[in-house]
């Protein structure tokens, strides 16, 4: 499962957690503006937007999990199993793979609500990237700094919510975890109140006690309320540092430590990486299960410019820094 978050402090911050079982070839991918870009029922982009984002590679073409544009338009694919439909064939004219939905939108949008625009307009087409490589079945969170809506492939056609929270988990479909919000509009940050009886003395005995009842385990509509809550909440300095840290911070709240989630073949679902993107600038901020340390790759215009795709292995391998005094 995963979590997508869409934050505003000096600048937008977008990204997620990527909770899964296995790698999936994951790397910090650049598309550069002139690198092409082939589709099955469009035409080709011969120059676009750079990109940037987690991808895996295959046959040279990036697969992203999530990326941001130049523009810093944001779009991340979250597991929806069981509703997401995607139809098989495409009629005569424009269609998007699934797997072609971030390349192109992104390549071109200059804001979320035109990516929303097109989600609603351009039929999807039900085609693997290679036939050994089954169809993701996603849902999509796409944000900029003006806002964020959300795409769900289902049975009836593509659905698109404006999204207030910026917040995406998993399943239920997203009017779900809208409504189940409702239920817990009496948490607070700050201390209750006793409602329950004025008359007895109930003093409270720590702090963080207006959220009980907030929950606490890995299912999608608990990580939904727990992340709503905490970037409800949210507080941090008006600084590049202590911005990146908060979001971090935030992802941690509903991040998977290996043991605690199992599917149902016994294998640990664990947060792989998380990831926050300063859309002004394209910087990419990550950290991986095993390695805590940000690592960031810089969109720079030099990196925009090229016409091959650039590949950063991510950095895994875990540094304990033993201080002399
Ligand atoms: C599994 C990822 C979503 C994270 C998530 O929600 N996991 C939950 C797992 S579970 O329900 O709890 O079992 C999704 C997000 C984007 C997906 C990838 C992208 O769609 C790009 C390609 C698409 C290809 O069809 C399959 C490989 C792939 C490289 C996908 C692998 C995988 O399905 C990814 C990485």
């Amino acid at each position: 499962m995963c979590t997508s978050i869409a934050l505003t402090t000096k600048d937008t911050y977008i990204g997620r957690n990527l909770d899964l079982e296995y790698a999936f070839g994951e790397k910090v991918v650049i598309t550069p503006r002139q690198f092409p870009l082939q589709f099955h029922k469009m035409p080709a982009l011969e120059t676009h937007q750079a990109i940037i984002g987690m991808a895996s590679v295959a046959e040279g073409y990036p697969l992203y999990a999530e990326g941001v544009n130049e523009s810093g338009v944001y779009m991340a694919g979250l597991n929806f199993p069981g509703n997401a439909y995607y139809p098989p064939e495409g009629g005569a004219g424009e269609a998007l793979a699934p797997y072609e939905l971030i390349p192109w939108l992104l390549g071109t949008c200059k804001t979320a609500a035109e990516a929303a625009e097109h989600m609603k307009r351009i039929p999807l087409l039900g085609v693997p990237f290679r036939p050994d490589m089954p169809l993701a079945p996603l849902h999509w969170h796409i944000a900029d700094r003006h806002g964020a809506f959300v795409a769900e492939p289902v049975a009836e056609g593509v659905k698109v919510y404006p999204d207030p929270v910026g917040v995406l988990t998993n399943n239920p479909p997203f009017p779900f975890h809208r409504t189940n919000l409702t239920q817990y509009r009496g948490l607070s940050a700050a201390q209750p109140d006793n409602t329950l009886d004025p008359a007895l003395e109930l003093p409270t005995f720590g702090q963080g006690m207006g959220a009980i009842g907030l929950p606490g385990d890995w299912s999608p509509a608990s990580r939904y309320i727990r992340t709503a809550f905490c970037k409800r909440n949210s507080v941090c300095e008006n600084s590049e540092e202590s911005s990146v840290s908060q979001f971090f911070h935030l992802l941690d709240t509903v991040a998977m430590p290996r043991g605690a989630v199992r599917t149902p073949e016994g294998n640990c679902d664990i947060t792989r990486y998380s990831c926050c993107i300063n859309t002004a600038t394209g910087t990419y901020y990550y950290k991986t299960y095993d390695n805590c340390a940000i690592t960031a790759v810089a969109l720079t215009e030099e990196r925009r410019a090229g016409d091959r795709l650039l590949e950063f292995p991510l950095d895994t391998r875990l540094r304990i820094t033993f201080q002399e005094g």
